[in-house]
């Protein structure tokens, strides 16, 4: 019991960023996340594993509301951000998304220049107020996403001209422009080759220090690799979470055991 008191009061001292209550999510009849209950810390990367179909996708895209765009699908339960209930009626999902932006699986820069891919975001925002903030916003997002020197000679080439690995981080820096404060991958390496993978999980780690990470994943040594915190989902239910070294190593419960060495999924 006392040890259960620790544990709490070390989360409370540091600063959660989003806050999971009761999380239910149905597809239709299918029950799909089952009672969830999570905090989500800021300046730290959190890797969400467990087999295919668990649902790890299916909670993430509840952090941004993503799941609004899909007619059969009905969230319950309380996410805040902040404190604030992000599903609240007052709350535009469009504003949200900018506050936590998200970068998917396949690489999905816009048909525009590489220059308009990043300026997109603040522009509908009305972040700027004029062309040379738009240029310095542009400009520092494609720094801090690891691109800038690759493309600062091409700003007005199309962003699908770029390699995936070029396209994924340009992605990155689409998401980062609005100044987000958490950060949703869901599995944002899977189509990368193995150079490219490693570029992005260096960013990744370099990101951590400004924004809540939020990352989907299938490989194991990726999550051990870039994350701090690891939940382990299995079968709807949020079934472990703690420190990733610890859910590496010394997992609690016996399905992430087996998960992790090999025996489920
Ligand atoms: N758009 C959808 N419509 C209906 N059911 C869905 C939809 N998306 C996901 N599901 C179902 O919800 C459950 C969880 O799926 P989800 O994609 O969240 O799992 P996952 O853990 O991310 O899987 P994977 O690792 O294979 O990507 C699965 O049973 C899946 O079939």
């Amino acid at each position: 019991m006392n040890d259960m008191r620790i544990v709490e009061r070390t989360v409370d001292t540091q600063n959660t960023k989003i806050t999971a209550r009761g999380v239910q999510v149905h597809y239709g009849t299918s029950h799909a996340i089952k009672d969830l209950n999570v905090d989500i810390l800021d300046k730290t990367v959190t890797a969400f594993i467990g087999p295919s179909g668990c649902g790890k996708s299916t909670f993430l895209r509840c952090l941004n509301r993503m799941n609004d765009t899909i007619a059969v699908c009905k969230v319950s339960g309380e996410i805040k951000l902040e404190g604030e209930d992000i599903y609240d009626a007052r709350v535009d999902p469009v504003q949200l998304r900018a506050k936590v932006g998200m970068v998917f699986q396949k690489p999905n820069p816009f048909p525009k220049s590489i220059y308009d891919n990043v300026a997109y975001g603040p522009k509908i925002h009305g972040l700027t107020r004029n062309k040379a903030e738009l240029d310095e916003i542009v400009e520092s997002s494609l720094k801090k996403a690891a691109i800038w020197n690759e493309v600062k000679d091409r700003l007005s080439a199309p962003g699908t001209g770029l390699s995936g690995g070029q396209q994924q981080r340009l992605c990155i820096a689409r998401a980062i422009a609005t100044s987000p404060e958490v950060l949703l991958m869901d599995e944002p390496c899977s189509a990368l080759d193995p150079i490219a993978t490693s570029q992005v999980e260096e960013l990744i780690d370099e990101l951590r220090s400004q924004f809540s990470v939020v990352i989907v994943t299938h490989s194991m040594q990726q999550a051990a690799r870039v994350s701090q915190k690891t939940a382990f989902f299995h079968l709807g239910h949020l079934v472990e979470y703690g420190e990733t070294g610890q859910i590496f190593t010394n997992p609690q419960d016996p399905r992430t055991e087996s998960y992790i060495s090999g025996r489920i999924g």
